[in-house]
């Protein structure tokens, strides 16, 4: 099979879908990797890199994107959706159910779908999510704390304050790994940390974890109210797989934080947690003021720190992507349920649940369309 991978294009998004040690593990298994010039230099990667472990270097993203596979890290923005074509397999993060037009898109063109953040083991666990997750949730923190400064519109709150002062108060609503990992951060700087979720299980384990260096609460309107109101920084961390975030943080609750708090919803790549969070913001221009609170809605955190997060991405996404080369879409899901859970678009139909839902289109469950297929076959 030839995959494609193009260069990213959203606001400085620097992560590829590929690196050179991901060609070299299509080239054993005998398929083409076509790279677009210059597609891995924000993480480092030259294209004499990419060449000399096998792929070939073309010149436009035309070129990338005519492969029977593309491999992307984001989601098309408009511009893409020209390359769309039926039966092309498109492999990248998508997150369709904040996103119509795209969703449209892909239903129109009859491209194959299948989105790295609804890959889903029988754990539940996120497999492809989590790496990125990893970083957002750290990140979350460093970038939380510089807001926080006054040159940048913050309070001017030291979140691990000094001796005889206060350390700042992080609130954290959602305690899966982005939760998880804004805590570790939020902890070693010294700052004073609530997280809240509607898992009690969850909560559990957080507590074992991280002892008395965290407090935790059950996530209800009641609570969130009464934590986001003394939060210097509040992190959204919040997901339901694939289906729009929970706006759990409403306007109300925001006005009643101080002036200069900083608000960081990682969330926003599925919609948003919090209601004053009605915009995606940019690497570019990162922010916004709303009732004097500091907002930050970066849709692909991670690409500001492409290095570590390209390599992280793609030692996940390429063991799978090198499944569906080798067997084809249709028999790799049937041969691995996590990835069946992955595609959430096929032939014109909506094959994931709470996409369909969000959008208002007829649910095809996956597995009937793959078992129909294979009778045809
Ligand atoms: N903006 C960005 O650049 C990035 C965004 N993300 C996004 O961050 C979000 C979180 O991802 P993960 O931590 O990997 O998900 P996760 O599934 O590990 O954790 C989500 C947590 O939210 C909890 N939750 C669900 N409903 C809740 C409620 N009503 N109140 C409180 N907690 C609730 C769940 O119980 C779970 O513990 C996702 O939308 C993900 O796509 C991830 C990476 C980068
Ligand atoms: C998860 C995601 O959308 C990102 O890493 O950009």
């Amino acid at each position: 099979m030839i995959i494609g991978v193009p260069k990213e294009i959203k606001n400085n998004e620097n992560r590829v879908g590929m690196t050179p040690a991901g060609v070299t593990a299509f080239k054993k298994n005998g398929h083409e990797v076509w790279i677009e010039t210059n597609a891995g230099s924000g993480s480092g990667f030259t294209d004499e890199e990419y060449q000399n472990a096998g792929a070939k270097i073309v010149g436009t993203a035309e070129e990338a994107w005519s492969a029977k596979m593309v491999i992307k890290v984001k989601e098309p923005v408009a511009e893409e959706y020209q390359n769309f074509r039926e039966g092309q397999i498109l492999y990248t993060y998508l997150h369709l159910a904040p996103e119509p037009e795209l969703t449209k898109a892909l239903i129109d063109n009859k491209v194959t779908a299948i989105a790295y953040e609804t890959i889903q083991l029988e754990n539940r666990t996120l497999p492809l999510l989590t790496p990125m997750s990893e970083v957002a949730g750290r990140m979350s923190i460093q970038i939380g704390a510089q807001f926080l400064e006054n040159p940048k519109g913050g309070r001017g709150v030291l979140l691990g304050g000094v001796p005889g002062v206060a350390p700042g108060n992080v609130v954290i609503i959602g305690g899966g790994i982005v939760g998880t990992n804004a805590a570790k951060m939020a902890i070693g700087l010294g700052a004073n940390v609530t997280i809240l979720d509607v898992n009690m299980e969850r909560l559990r384990q957080l507590d074992d974890q991280f002892g008395g260096r965290l407090k935790t609460l059950a996530s209800n309107p009641f609570n969130i109210a009464d934590a986001v109101k003394d939060a210097d920084l509040l992190v959204g961390a919040v997901l339901i797989p694939g289906a729009r975030a929970p706006q759990l943080v409403t306007e109300a609750m925001v006005k009643t934080m101080q002036p200069g708090a900083v608000i960081v919803d990682v969330a926003i790549d599925q919609g948003g947690s919090i209601e004053t969070v009605d915009h995606i913001t940019t690497h570019s221009d990162p922010t916004y003021i709303k009732h004097g609170v500091v907002h930050y809605s970066v849709a692909n955190m991670p690409g500001a720190v492409a290095r570590t997060s390209t390599m992280a991405l793609t030692n996940v996404t390429i063991p799978y992507g090198v499944q569906i080369a080798n067997k084809g879409y249709k028999q790799a899901a049937l041969d691995n349920k996590a990835l069946a859970k992955g595609i959430n678009v096929v032939d014109g139909q909506v094959t994931y649940q709470a996409v369909a839902e969000a959008h208002g289109y007829e649910y095809v469950e996956i597995e009937k369309n793959l078992t129909e297929a294979v009778a045809v076959l």
